[in-house]
């Protein structure tokens, strides 16, 4: 059977690593916020732990200057850089998608180590573009261990964090999720307000190699808005648990062809 990796977002402390790891997490995703505040002790100790319990740690930094995110890279050594720039597709944007790559490629051929991790925004559904999409593929898949595909709401609503794709909390267009999953060699994590409540439809809609939630395993405050870097370790269980279900449907499927 095969196992679909389950990545969890926003995790900044060695306590919260260790709880996620003993319930089944194989992905810790941790955000560096700030190019000037970049060297932070905790986060270094949650990166340690993830590596020694053989999970894989991920790491967003919310700046794109090659020598900060190298200095950065020195320092924490995770398993993966995930890059999430917003991508300005179509010619317009081609000169800032240069430029997005570059960075990309220098870190790459510095750090040939570590992992490279790169978000595909994909639109809200039924308004999800796919060509320009499929055709960036074939030009970045070198650089990529792992695609991810995340919510790019419309250019009439702000970026949670501008000049970033993330923790929108919302789920983007899964079939064309699915098209991309079909069309790259390369590991496709669906991303975009995943919760235990829709990951089993989303893989089994997408068949992606991995899953990853954000928002919609985080806490939430008694306003019922959700709380950043604080995870819901109830609501991460039940995460982990239809991930599995799904798999195990997948691989039944996979078994069996005719009788579906
Ligand atoms: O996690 C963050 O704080 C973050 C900040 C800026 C850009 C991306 C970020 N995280 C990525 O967004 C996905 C999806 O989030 P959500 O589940 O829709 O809330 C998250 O898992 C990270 O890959």
């Amino acid at each position: 059977m095969k196992k679909i990796v389950v990545q969890i977002y926003e995790v900044q402390t060695p306590d919260e690593a260790e709880s996620l790891i003993n319930g089944g997490v194989d992905h810790l995703g941790s955000v560096v916020l700030d190019p000037e505040r970049w060297k932070v002790a905790e986060l270094k100790d949650t990166v340690r732990l993830a590596a020694q319990a053989g999970a894989k740690s991920s790491m967003i930094p919310l700046f794109s200057d090659p020598d900060t995110i190298s200095r950065m890279l020195d320092f924490y050594r995770p398993a993966i850089v995930h890059f999430c720039e917003h991508l300005p597709l179509g010619d317009e944007g081609r000169k800032q998608l240069n430029d997005i790559f570059a960075v990309q490629r220098i870190v790459k051929q510095r750090f040939p180590e570590i992992q490279t991790m790169r978000t595909l925004p994909v639109g809200l559904p039924g308004e999800a573009e796919t060509d320009d999409l499929l055709a960036l593929l074939p030009e970045i898949e070198h650089l990529c261990d792992w695609f991810l595909t995340d919510t790019s709401p419309t250019a009439r609503e702000a970026a949670p964090v501008p000049g970033f794709v993330g923790i929108t909390g919302r789920p983007s267009d899964w079939a064309v999720v699915a098209k991309l999953v079909a069309s790259t060699p390369v590991p496709v994590i669906l991303a975009g307000g995943m919760s235990p409540e829709n990951v089993y439809d989303g893989i089994v809609q997408t068949r992606p190699a991995g899953v990853d939630s954000c928002t919609q395993t985080n806490r939430r405050d008694p306003a019922g808005n959700p709380v950043r870097f604080s995870k819901d370790m109830d609501r991460v269980r039940r995460f982990v648990e239809e991930t599995r279900r799904a798999e195990a449907c997948i691989a039944r499927d996979e078994a069996n062809p005719d009788i579906s």
